[in-house]
């Protein structure tokens, strides 16, 4: 559904130094700087997978998304999404992509939603009595009533976006393109959402890309991910594969019936944090099983619990790793 080779965007920024003096020298020679923002990215997304794109603030992730949508061209490489090249921007190729960013609204503010609505099926050429069809049974799945009869003003942050994602999905495209959907959502009002998203996937077989802060979208919605850095493509694997490789220690919490010095764990993994009972273990993960078993023959454990460090940390840190890397090659 969506291939990707060598995909690169630059943007060239014209610098303007502040002030008349500036402006005149802009005026006679300009200057640019070009941002490599997408730099040689390759991947293939089959129909009907949802695949979450990550990477940290500034990686690329909005400017590919823009090129996969059509908003902007590529600088260099191939891409095709849904037989379509999207800078072409075909009407046929529009009818089946939607793009919805958590932090812009397509929904008219002082209207009620089913007014845009009507116009958004409209726009699209779909006949009346099957948009009334969509809506009840988009606005089912979404558990929306009445609110989509009120101002969109006066609706909650949650039921703004339940509504957008109808709008988006109006014209029933067979790809979604998901940036920050549950952004600034409370906890409750993020799970219905992504309830909502896994349940449209199974019912459609849409295909789904989604970028998002939140790691819980991530993991409850995308066996596969993509995590792009610097606009370069890191990892294209499952979420599980991606921690296994950015940490290649597991995490043993104990809490023990006695008190102990910090040199009785020694040889059992690196001691990351001691207080009173709970000890917390890092332990490479080709030794876990043993050294758990050493640790319960050894200690009156009265309660254990292994895990990986949160990936947030991993991704955060493996960042913050290879950025002062380059610094220091400079
Ligand atoms: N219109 C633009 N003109 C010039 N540079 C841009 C433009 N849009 C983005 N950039 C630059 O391109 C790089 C990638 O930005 P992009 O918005 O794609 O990242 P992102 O991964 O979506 O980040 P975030 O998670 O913060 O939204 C950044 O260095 C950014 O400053």
């Amino acid at each position: 559904m969506i291939r990707a080779s060598g995909l690169s965007k630059t943007y060239r920024i014209s610098e303007k130094q502040p002030g008349l003096a500036g402006t005149i020298q802009h005026l006679l020679r300009r200057r640019h700087r070009d941002v490599l923002a997408v730099d040689g990215i390759s991947f293939t997304i089959e129909p009907g997978e949802i695949v979450g794109f990550l990477g940290p603030n500034g990686a690329g992730k909005t400017t590919t998304l823009k090129m996969l949508t059509g908003l902007i061209h590529p600088s260099g490489g191939e891409l095709e999404v849904a037989g379509h090249q999207p800078f072409r921007r075909q009407a046929r190729f529009l009818r089946q992509i939607t793009l919805v960013m958590g932090n812009r609204q397509q929904l008219i503010w002082d209207l009620p939603a089913l007014d845009s609505l009507r116009v958004n099926a409209a726009v699209y050429g779909i006949a009346e009595a099957e948009a009334q069809r969509r809506i009840g049974q988009l606005a089912e799945m979404l558990e929306l009533g009445q609110e989509l009869r009120r101002p969109m003003r006066k609706l909650s942050l949650g039921q703004r976006m339940k509504a957008e994602l109808l709008a988006a999905l109006l014209h029933e495209p067979a790809v979604l393109f998901l940036d920050e959907p549950t952004l600034g959502l409370d906890v409750n009002a993020q799970a219905r959402v992504r309830d909502f998203l896994a349940d449209y996937n199974r019912r459609t077989g849409a295909t789904v890309l989604l970028t998002s802060h939140y790691m819980g979208d991530i993991t409850a919605l995308c066996p596969r991910v993509l995590l792009i850095h610097q606009g370069q493509l890191f990892h294209d694997g499952s979420l599980a594969d991606l921690t296994q490789r950015l940490a290649p220690c597991r995490q043993v919490r104990l809490e023990l019936a006695d008190l102990h010095p910090p040199e009785a764990f020694a040889g059992f993994g690196q001691l990351e944090a001691h207080q009173g009972h709970l000890v917390r273990l890092l332990v490479p993960r080709a030794q876990l099983a043993q050294q758990v078993a050493a640790l319960l023959e050894r200690f009156a454990v009265v309660d254990l619990e292994v895990s990986d460090p949160p990936v947030e940390e991993l991704i955060g840190g493996l960042f913050r790793q290879r950025d002062s890397n380059s610094e220091a090659s400079q």
